[in-house]
């Protein structure tokens, strides 16, 4: 995308508003000095965009670098209202208080989370940015929908601004054991701060349980005990005159729209064409994630290698491709963990590669939705082993694009998605031996076994896309009818 398809300078007064720390498009410097939009990363933006863009909203979020100033924009009918962060605001709210603290925190502490006050009072700051941002781009009524760890704040800062409109919240990412959100210095801060919404909306109903529990433990709120179901029975908060309901909507991707573009001869000759390139082996193996620590990269590299070290694993049959988006580059655990993920790739290849046909295809780069569903469509065994995950659209794209019912998945049993997608080969990704069994047994797996597996999650992917998610919350929240 270049700023010629953008039309800028126009005031904005939406209906429906969306609020995430990203806008789904980020500015570019190139090395000439020009600018250019490109997709920003991650499954929030995936999942959103193409349903705002149905029913044309505003967006409200940062343009993806510090210290520009850019207008209001429309974007193929979707307004976006760019909110500016200077580098600071970058290194302390988003890199800091929202990377190194609360992902880290929600994320099991797979990694130790950093309590800095000073991150905290950035964090403030700019969720307040946001909260009047948001306040000027809602029309009278309008109903606002704010995404995300990154803006738990906003919801009650703009109920104070615009006690007007209809606000819901949902969070991307899991919502952790009450244990470890009562380490958050600023715990009962952040609870009032989400209770400022009329819906809060979490994956799963333990992340929704956990909060209500939070809230009648912090803030002393009376809420309902009973169990909450997925999409139905919202557990209810009383919050002064309001009643806040917490609900699990798991989110999911544009099924339809990927199974149509995977079956398109386009892909197919790229998948054929890829698998060419890599050499033909017996079977290609495929990770897609985000270059993070609680995707488990490193562990799924460590489970191959021991196989090929026990011999249970021929390196002249498989070829293992990861694609690794890059991500959060200026934070430590990240720097460490991407040395560490490409030392082994090193290693590996360095012990089991021949002469070009080496066993690891590591890419440090982001590619786009057609390029990815060839890289889905070749591949034989897909491998998403996450420590920890709040869904992880993955591995429904790529059930989605396995028309065939070829290929199978596995699937850690701390992704969210694993709920749904029970015909996986679920692994817990604690457990090496398990890791490796279950690749050994994906890579031999029976063909009629396979498309059983197959067909049992596609009948749930593709019954359950996006479009019902944003739904079902929409009406939980009262800005749709029901069905
Ligand atoms: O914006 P970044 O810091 O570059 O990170 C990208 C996004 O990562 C996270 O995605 C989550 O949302 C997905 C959709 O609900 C879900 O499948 C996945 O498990 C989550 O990790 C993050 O939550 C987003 O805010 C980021 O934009
Ligand atoms: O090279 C890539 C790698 C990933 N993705 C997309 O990034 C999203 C990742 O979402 P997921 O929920 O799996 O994890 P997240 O990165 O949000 O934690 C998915 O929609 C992928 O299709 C992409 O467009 N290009």
């Amino acid at each position: 995308m270049d700023d010629g398809n953008l039309e800028t300078g126009r005031t904005a007064s939406a209906d429906f508003v969306v609020v995430a720390n990203r806008l789904p498009v980020d500015l570019e410097r190139t090395a000439d000095g020009s600018r250019r939009w490109t997709a920003s990363p991650g499954g929030l933006v995936s999942a959103l965009e193409p349903f705002l863009r149905s029913r044309k909203g505003a967006w409200v979020g940062w343009p993806g670098v510090p210290d520009v100033e850019v207008e209001e924009f429309d974007d193929d009918g979707l307004v976006l209202h760019p909110v500016s962060l200077t580098s600071e605001d970058v290194r302390d709210y988003y890199e800091g208080f929202s990377n190194a603290t609360l992902w880290p925190l929600y994320h099991d502490v797979v990694a130790r989370p950093v309590f800095d006050r000073s991150w905290w009072e950035s964090y403030v700051r700019v969720n307040r940015r946001f909260a009047e941002a948001s306040a000027k781009v809602a029309a009278e009524g309008a109903t606002v929908w704010i995404q995300d760890y990154q803006l738990q704040l906003v919801p009650a800062m703009l109920r104070e601004l615009r006690p007007d409109l209809r606000i819901g919240f949902f969070l991307h990412i899991p919502f952790p054991p009450v244990e470890l959100f009562m380490q958050m210095p600023w715990r009962t801060e952040i609870v009032r701060g989400l209770v400022g919404a009329d819906l809060v909306g979490f994956h799963r109903p333990g992340g929704a349980q956990n909060f209500l529990w939070l809230a009648r433990q912090l803030a002393g709120l009376e809420s309902s005990r009973g169990a909450v179901g997925i999409r139905t029975r919202p557990g209810l908060m009383q919050v002064g005159d309001r009643t806040v309901r917490v609900g699990a909507f798991p989110i999911s991707i544009d099924a339809i729209g990927l199974d149509k573009l995977a079956k398109t001869k386009g892909v197919a000759e790229r998948a054929a064409q890829l698998r060419r390139d890599l050499g033909n082996p017996k079977k290609v193996l495929l990770g897609v994630d985000r270059l993070d620590y609680t995707k488990g990269i490193d562990l799924r590299l460590q489970a191959l290698h021991e196989l090929l070290h026990e011999g249970r694993v021929r390196p002249e049959d498989v070829t293992f491709v990861q694609l690794a988006t890059p991500s959060r580059e200026r934070v430590e655990h990240y720097q460490r963990m991407r040395g560490d993920i490409e030392q082994m790739v090193g290693r590996i290849n360095g012990e089991f590669a021949r002469v070009g046909h080496p066993v690891v295809h590591y890419l440090h780069q982001s590619v786009n939705r057609t390029e990815l569903a060839a890289f889905f469509s070749a591949a034989d065994v897909m491998v998403v082993t996450p420590l920890r995950d709040g869904m992880n659209l993955v591995c429904k794209e790529y059930v989605a694009c396995r028309h065939d019912l070829g290929g199978s998945l596995v699937l850690s049993e701390f992704a969210g998605a694993a709920a749904e997608l029970t015909s996986a080969l679920l692994v817990n990704p604690h457990d090496l031996d398990g890791v490796k069994n279950a690749l050994e047994t994906a890579i031999t797996l029976d063909p009629a076994e396979g498309r059983r597996r197959m067909r049992a999650m596609r009948r749930q992917v593709l019954t359950h896309d996006v479009d019902r998610w944003a739904r079902s919350f929409l009406q939980a929240l009262g800005a749709e009818p029901a069905d």
